[in-house]
């Protein structure tokens, strides 16, 4: 699967219907999906996706595509997917293991990846981006036949988890299944109160991250839509704190990311109170995820003792400790 000449050939196989002279294919990144830089002989640059096998479905990707489009017709610096010669966006390729593989080919965006370290105030520029990407999402009417993935309790750490089940990860104990269970039903009964009304649920990017922006001079762009689907705004604050919860400049980072998104959004104090639930489920989502993807560079890069901060997470979150002096 990953093997190069493997997903060279897979690139090649999604390029054929975009006749673009001397394409000449980079392999960027493997991680849920693979990644290539295109450069065609005309000059022009692309990346291209090659989508996991059996994650998402045709109708989900093009309506993915479908706020991309939008988004991009609203004046927002995001990933243009380019149709191929049919007028069509989603290519399916038939891989040489026989799996069929979707591939989606966008305009390639210039950009560095900002980091907190470099400038904690990168979340204020974090969240102006998300209160503008929020006020699309309110306000566009979705084309008939959208599916996205919805992001609740049951598909982030309940039975139906798409990224895997937190209690099966390898060297759970039984008090820390103990400790999650009572998190994970908190967390529900407080998500059932705050409630899914429009204005607090949505369609949002749902991975928004700094390291989905690319920041170029004045410009931000964002990328990796791939998870977007429908669930509370709030959750793309909680997102954009994945894998360092525990950081000790996180209270700052929600400051800063609070006072970029109230540049133009809004956030009431029922907002600002649910956060640290959404931010805990988010962390056994991700203690999940780890669990699945064990043997990737990604989460060997989180350290031995990643999964246990977790538990400290969750001890504190139970006490009230969590983000409890932000806003
Ligand atoms: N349109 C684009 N223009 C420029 N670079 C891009 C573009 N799309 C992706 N990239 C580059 O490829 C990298 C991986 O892309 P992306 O995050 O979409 O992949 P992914 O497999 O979904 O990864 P993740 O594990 O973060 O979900 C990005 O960090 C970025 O450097
Ligand atoms: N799908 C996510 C998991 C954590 O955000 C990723 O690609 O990194």
């Amino acid at each position: 699967m990953t093997d190069p000449a493997f997903l060279y050939r897979q690139a090649h196989a999604a390029l054929v219907d975009y006749r673009l002279p001397d394409a000449r294919a980079t392999l960027l990144s493997i991680s849920e999906n693979v990644i290539f830089r295109i450069d065609a002989g005309d000059g022009r640059r692309y990346a291209l996706r090659l989508h996991r096998p059996g994650y998402h479905s045709a109708p989900e990707i093009r309506s993915e595509l479908a706020w991309l489009d939008a988004l991009h017709a609203a004046g927002m610096e995001v990933p243009l997917p380019i149709p191929a010669h049919d007028g069509m966006s989603l290519r399916t390729v038939r891989c040489d293991d026989g799996i069929m593989r979707h591939a989606v080919l966008f305009v390639w965006m210039d950009g560095t990846e900002p980091t907190p370290d470099i400038d904690p105030a990168a979340f204020d520029r974090l969240g102006r981006i998300t209160a503008r990407l929020h006020d699309h999402s309110r306000h566009w009417t979705r084309p008939d036949g959208f599916i996205r993935k919805v992001w609740t309790p049951d598909t982030m750490t309940g039975p139906h988890a798409l990224w895997g089940r937190w209690d099966t990860v390898p060297g759970m104990t039984e008090p820390a299944r103990s400790l999650i269970a009572d998190c994970v039903r908190q967390v529900d009964a407080q998500l059932a109160g705050y409630g899914r009304q429009s204005h607090r649920f949505g369609l949002i990017h749902a991975d928004l991250r700094l390291a989905n922006l690319l920041v170029s001079g004045r410009q931000t762009r964002l990328i990796d839509f791939d998870d977007c689907g429908i669930s509370w705004f709030m959750q793309d604050l909680a997102a954009a704190l994945s894998f360092h919860e525990d950081h000790p400049h996180v209270s700052r980072w929600v400051d800063h990311w609070l006072r970029g998104y109230s540049t133009t959004g809004a956030v009431t104090q029922a907002d600002l109170d649910i956060l640290p639930a959404l931010v805990i489920q988010r962390r056994i989502q991700l203690l999940a995820w780890t669990g699945t993807h064990h043997d990737t560079q990604q989460v060997r890069s989180l350290g031995p003792d990643w999964a246990g901060r977790t538990l400290g997470l969750c001890h504190a979150w139970t006490r009230g400790k969590l983000l409890h002096d932000i806003g």
